[in-house]
């Protein structure tokens, strides 16, 4: 990937961060202060932010569902950048295998799927289509690296097995949330969309963006 190619910008695909920012029910809200003033300093603003690591385009790790999991420092990088295919799911109140074996999805190391919900990023959606476990078996056996959507959640939102995230991060799947999608065509586009180095972290904000790939005619 030629990351300086200009004909081809940058598309951000990520929730803006601030107070109105929809959160969990019950969980924290993000929120930015100036901690310290350039009249306190006397020579810069220094802000600080405290925020639940699920809020806005985020990625989930394995100890967000497992004691014993792996946390966001320690996953492998490569899963958050690359070739990535969006695929529109918004007929589907349910992401199985049978929606997937509808799907072109030959050769797609990442996916993300585009659902009915829109994009509100201040509105907690009251239900998201869910992931099925035989839609994550079926993903995971694909050699997925990466599945990402455009809701808070893979799994029902009042689910308690929260069996998708499971079976994702046992077959080593990494997982976005959050994702704003609405105004992206179907297609191949390049990713990244890399989390932050907190150490033992259950997740981590992301800065999202993607840029379709170059046409055949090179223009
Ligand atoms: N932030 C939360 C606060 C309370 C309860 C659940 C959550 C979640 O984020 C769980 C969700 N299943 C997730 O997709 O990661
Ligand atoms: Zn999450
Ligand atoms: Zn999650």
């Amino acid at each position: 990937m030629n990351v300086c190619d200009e004909s081809r910008p940058w598309i951000d695909i990520s929730q803006p961060l601030n107070e109105k920012t929809a959160h969990w029910p019950g969980d924290t809200p993000f929120s930015y202060e100036t901690a310290l003033t350039k009249e306190e300093t006397g020579s810069v603003n220094i802000g600080r932010m405290t925020t639940s690591l699920h809020s806005g385009t985020h990625a989930d790790a394995p100890f967000h569902v497992n004691d014993r999991g792996a946390g966001i420092l320690d996953l492998d990088l490569h899963a958050f950048l690359g070739l990535a295919r969006i695929v529109d799911v918004s007929n589907a109140s349910v992401l199985d295998e049978k929606l997937f074996r509808t799907l072109d999805l030959d050769g797609t190391a990442r996916l993300l799927l585009k659902t009915s919900v829109p994009n509100r990023p201040e509105r907690f959606p009251e239900a998201v289509p869910a992931l099925t476990e035989d839609g994550a078996l079926f993903l995971a056996e694909l050699g997925l690296k990466l599945l990402g959507v455009d809701v808070p959640s893979i799994d029902p939102l009042d689910s308690r097995e929260v069996q998708a995230h499971h079976t994702l991060f046992e077959t080593g799947t990494a997982v976005l949330e959050n994702l704003m999608l609405d105004d992206l065509p179907d297609g191949d586009y390049e990713l990244i969309a890399l989390p932050l180095p907190l150490q033992g972290a259950d997740g981590s904000p992301v800065r999202a963006v993607v840029r379709p790939l170059p046409n055949e005619k090179g223009d």
